[in-house]
């Protein structure tokens, strides 16, 4: 094999189906240089951020000539719009119908929407590939069809952090406003009305409350309710014990949560799991005379069962910020029953948390359509940035070797099975292959679809298209201080254009390491050849003889076709060698013909990076 000892060949294998969520769209790419698509560019820069992974991105950047749109659906705070003003055409256009929301997108680069706007898999149809981000100036990403999003090749970015403050502020105010019925007795004096003895309320001094959800907001709320006196527990099947207890919380099953709570607060995501997971016979279970806060989404409440709780005396008392429908129906049992507090979704509205918001998803979309890494992802892989760095050469090489394995394909069998080797010194669980995979994706795939594919659609695109990509690590001795030695693509079961891309165990075989940052093509099928893979390569079988590179220069020379690389691979002097030739420009097919036409040349391609 290549260069490097072998300790222990093959480890994990992975194939295209792998765990994350990844898709498709036009004009969006993650290499450096993009031949086909002229008008876009991608760079990656890993961006530090609040977590300590960052995400990798399929990101773009706009040309120098033309500013990207981006259509702000709902209000944003001034601070982002500006923001975004100073890089894109910003196009501010609330309340839009869904119709009209279709018809926009596909004028738009980026949408920036909260949670009023329905983003599903129509809007993302209806943008003719154009539409690179969708922003969500907020947390919850249920109004965004991600599957679709995925699917059309477009990033999901969201503004996590900004408004958890104020979400666990508005929790704690309608806590405290439900107790002491804040909201019902402000109506009846405002009636003219002086009930003081119907407004009697509950202490909330020792008593229990149930954080259902202890993530940004669940443990703002939690300690915030822990100085009110509260005893908290909280239910959070994925949280750390260790930082709840940090906070003074226990964690503990669903059913202790719910049996043991006086107050009940829910924190938790709108997901296939917590629909309607306060419902009949959750509500059966809880003590008679809790009382219950939503700021979370109205979607983890069976507002039916609710009502009915209400009636029985289960629930005493509850207090929403949020619901099914929004906004809810005027004549809503629930929103009409006099023991219930209502807001109109209202917990990140408070002028600070806008700002920052606005702050927040301007920078994570502007900072998606220049090119740079998103740190608020929600439908790409996560990859410490400082691995990215590391794997940036490696990255060219990837999609290169990918471009060039599929256009070795000759024959009808069609592409299905790609093998992929990375050798490496480092161990199997220190190499993250993500990136890796996908640009390797997008090298096959490009150069025989009209597909576009990019680190958010890659491994979808290849199961859509029935192949199946395994990945082998090839563990080698030596220093691990760079993550790769070589990338091997092999695609099997197929002819080929050039036979001796052949290699001796039957499949397409390219190989290619990076030297100096730049990625290079070491070997063709069993021949060793040493070309950077800059400009285009045409491969050459012929008997080693004298004067052959010679002889296929002058020809490029005479027809103004620029020589970049040049290499040799043989098998043994004077036996068959492959010439691996660079060119920076296209021959035209008379020079292609005059190089076939040497009588000692057996086979040739031209091959486009
Ligand atoms: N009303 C508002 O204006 C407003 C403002 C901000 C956030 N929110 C909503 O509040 C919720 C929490 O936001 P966040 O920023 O804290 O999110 P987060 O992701 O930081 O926390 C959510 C927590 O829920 C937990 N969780 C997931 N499934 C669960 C389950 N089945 N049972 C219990 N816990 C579960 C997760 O482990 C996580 O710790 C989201 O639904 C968000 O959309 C609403
Ligand atoms: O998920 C969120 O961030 C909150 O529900 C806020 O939604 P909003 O941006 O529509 O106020």
């Amino acid at each position: 094999m290549a260069t490097g000892s072998l300790r222990a060949a093959a480890a994990a294998t992975a194939t295209a189906a792998a765990p994350t969520q990844l898709s498709l769209s036009s004009k969006l790419s993650l290499s450096s240089k993009l031949p086909l698509h002229p008008s876009f560019s991608v760079s990656f820069h890993p961006r530090g951020g609040r977590h300590h992974a960052a995400p990798l991105v399929a990101v773009v950047r706009a040309s120098v000539d033309a500013k990207p749109t981006v259509l702000v659906a709902e209000k944003l705070g001034e601070a982002g719009l500006s923001l975004l003003k100073g890089f894109a055409n910003v196009d501010c256009s609330y309340n839009l119908s869904p119709e009209e929301l279709c018809t926009k997108i596909s004028l738009c680069d980026a949408l920036i929407v909260r949670s009023g706007t329905k983003v599903n898999r129509e809007v993302f149809e209806s943008s003719g590939g154009r539409l690179k981000v969708v922003g969500r100036a907020g947390v919850g990403i249920d109004n965004v069809d991600l599957s679709a999003a995925t699917e059309h090749g477009c990033l999901v970015v969201n503004a996590p952090t900004a408004n958890t403050v104020a979400a666990a502020e508005h929790g704690i105010a309608l806590l405290a406003a439900m107790a002491r019925n804040v909201a019902q007795a402000d109506a009846s004096v405002k009636a003219g009305k002086w009930q003081r003895n119907k407004y009697v309320g509950v202490s909330l001094v020792g008593k229990t409350l149930a954080v259902m959800g202890f993530g940004k907001v669940g443990s703002e709320v939690a300690r915030r309710a822990k100085g009110l006196g509260m005893h908290v527990i909280s239910h959070d099947p994925y949280a750390p014990a260790d930082r709840a207890r940090a906070v003074g919380v226990d964690l503990v099953g669903f059913d202790e949560a719910i049996t043991t709570a006086d107050f009940i607060s829910l924190h938790m995501p709108l997901t296939p799991a917590t629909s309607k997971i306060l419902n009949d016979e959750t509500f059966a279970k809880m003590k008679k005379g809790v009382r219950i806060v939503n700021v979370a989404r109205g979607g983890v409440i069976d507002e039916e069962a609710l009502v009915r709780a209400l009636d029985a005396g289960i629930v005493a008392q509850a207090a929403l910020d949020v619901f099914t429908e929004e906004p809810p129906a005027k004549d809503s049992k629930l929103v009409q029953h006099e023991r219930v507090t209502v807001t109109p979704h209202l917990g990140a509205s408070t002028m600070e948390a806008q700002e920052g918001v606005a702050i927040e998803i301007a920078e994570a979309v502007i900072g998606a359509l220049k090119g740079e890494l998103a740190a608020t992802a929600v439908n790409a892989p996560m990859v410490p940035a400082e691995v990215l760095t590391e794997l940036k050469p490696f990255v060219v090489l990837a999609e290169k070797l990918g471009r060039l394995a599929v256009q070795l394909v000759g024959g009808g069998s069609g592409v299905k099975t790609i093998k992929v080797t990375y050798a490496s010194a480092r161990a199997p669980d220190d190499l993250d292959t993500r990136l890796l995979r996908a640009m390797i994706t997008k090298g096959i795939i490009e150069p025989i679809s009209n597909v576009f594919v990019n680190l958010v659609n890659a491994d979808f695109t290849a199961k859509q298209r029935g192949l199946r990509i395994t990945e082998e690590r090839v563990i080698l001795d030596g220093s691990p201080e760079s993550p790769l030695e070589f990338i091997q693509v092999q695609i099997a079961n197929v002819e080929s254009r050039f036979a001796s891309a052949i290699s001796d165990s039957g499949e397409i075989t390219v190989e290619g390491r990076v030297k100096d940052g730049i990625p290079h093509l070491t070997k063709v099928g069993s021949f060793e050849v040493d070309v950077s893979l800059e400009g285009n390569i045409i491969l050459c079988r012929q008997v080693d003889q004298p004067g052959m590179i010679g002889r296929v220069g002058s020809i490029l020379g005479e027809e103004n076709v620029n020589v970049s690389f040049m290499s040799v691979g043989r098998i043994a002097p004077r036996k068959q060698a492959v010439m691996a030739i660079g060119v920076d420009d296209q021959p035209s097919k008379e020079t292609l013909k005059r190089i076939g036409d040497i009588p000692a040349v057996e086979e040739f391609v031209f091959l486009k990076l």
